[in-house]
């Protein structure tokens, strides 16, 4: 058990100031390879990522338009990412049926839901009128 510290903190130094964000970035990363290992869904959004990159630089999209499409898929990766995290945190807490534990993940899963309806509304409104024109 740590004993606990009296006073201010001691201001780290710059370079293990650096070294601890690196190492945070570093286990960020770890953190979306291994919900990429696990996960299908990740699989399904990665495949949709290139896809609509690839239909945004066909479509010569707008400055505009790419601020709005990758704040989307931005955030269907985050709330995906969450999700996988929430049904870790509820597996490893909750092995056992408990309603809690339902509703947690049903909550997650609906955030995944909301955003991904929200990213396909974007999805129309960029995409609609190059395709199906004005
Ligand atoms: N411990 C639990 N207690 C009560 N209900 C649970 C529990 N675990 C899962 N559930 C219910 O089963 C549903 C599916 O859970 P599951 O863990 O299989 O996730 P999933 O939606 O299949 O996602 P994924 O395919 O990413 O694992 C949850 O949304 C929840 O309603």
């Amino acid at each position: 058990m740590p004993v606990a510290e009296s006073g201010p903190p001691t201001p780290r130094r710059f370079p293990a100031l650096l070294r601890q964000r690196a190492a945070s970035f570093g286990h960020a990363l770890r953190g979306v390879g291994a919900a990429l290992r696990t996960e299908v869904h990740l699989w399904f959004h990665a495949a949709a990522t290139v896809a609509v990159v690839a239909l945004g630089l066909y479509c010569g999209l707008a400055r505009w338009e790419w601020v709005a499409v990758v704040l989307s898929v931005g955030a269907v990766w985050c709330a995906e990412l969450v999700n996988t995290a929430v049904e870790a945190v509820v597996d490893l807490v909750s092995p056992q049926y408990h309603p809690l534990a339902g509703r947690a993940k049903d909550v997650a899963a609906g955030a995944v839901l909301v955003m991904a309806l929200a990213a396909a509304v974007v999805g129309v409104v960029v995409f609609g009128p190059r395709l199906w024109g004005q």
